[in-house]
């Protein structure tokens, strides 16, 4: 089970959102002191199948060795298959009571949320954080929503949610420090680091302005 400050800079990243090695790139974001990372392998040009699997294994003993906890997008399957540290579901995604009998207690499961409905819906099925956005416009997600704003986290946490919530979408070192400033536990980003010239740079300048 992870602890809250492990949300504070909670890396995103799939082979398809950097030109580098995806695991160069890992090892990189993690020297630059990412404290999570989700392996988010879908859209265009992703890896599938067994293709999927060896990349995330790869990654995930990166992260081992670094003693930061991998986490697997959408896909419950290989998330068991790998004994993954967590797993994260949006809304059009297996529901999250579905998720809860085929995984063990020790592994996090995150939900998207971003109205006080899903949150509450999130925490009652017995969600361990809670990931907000798109905070602000992105260019990664292909079917992202409109941005809901910073704004968003303020309201969950005035309406009682007390859950860890990091907030996605769009945020770089311009805008992380309003996320925080809302209430959030962390920031998610995938290209302001992915997509870096000099990733572990652009990972401790995110981290200089979340502490
Ligand atoms: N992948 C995510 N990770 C987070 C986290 F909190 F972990 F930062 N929050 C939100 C999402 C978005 O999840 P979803 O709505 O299912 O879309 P997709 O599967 O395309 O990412
Ligand atoms: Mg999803």
């Amino acid at each position: 089970m992870m602890n809250k400050e492990q949300y504070l800079l909670y890396f995103i990243m799939g082979s398809n959102n950097t030109d580098k090695d995806p695991e160069e790139a890992l090892r990189e974001a993690v020297q630059g002191g990412i404290t999570c990372f989700q392996f988010r392998e879908k859209g265009e040009d992703a890896r599938e199948a067994s293709g999927k699997k060896e990349l995330a294994q790869r990654l995930q003993v990166i992260c081992r060795e670094a003693g930061v906890p991998f986490i697997v997008n959408d896909d419950v399957d290989l998330a068991l298959e790998l004994g993954a540290d967590g797993i994260h579901a949006g809304q059009e995604d297996t529901p999250l009571r579905d998720i809860k009998k085929r995984c063990s207690g020790s592994m996090t499961v995150g939900v998207s949320a971003k109205t006080k409905a899903e949150a509450e819906q999130a925490v009652q099925d017995g969600a361990d954080y809670l990931g907000a956005g798109p905070m602000f416009a992105t260019s990664t997600k292909e079917d992202a929503e409109a941005p809901v704003g910073p704004e968003t986290v303020r309201m969950l946490r005035q309406s009682g949610i007390t859950l860890p919530i990091v907030g996605i979408g769009g945020i770089g070192t311009e805008n992380a420090a309003s996320v925080m400033e809302a209430g959030a536990d962390g920031v998610s980003v995938i290209s302001a680091i992915s997509r870096a010239p000099d990733i572990q740079q652009a990972a401790q300048s995110l981290r200089n302005v979340l502490r």
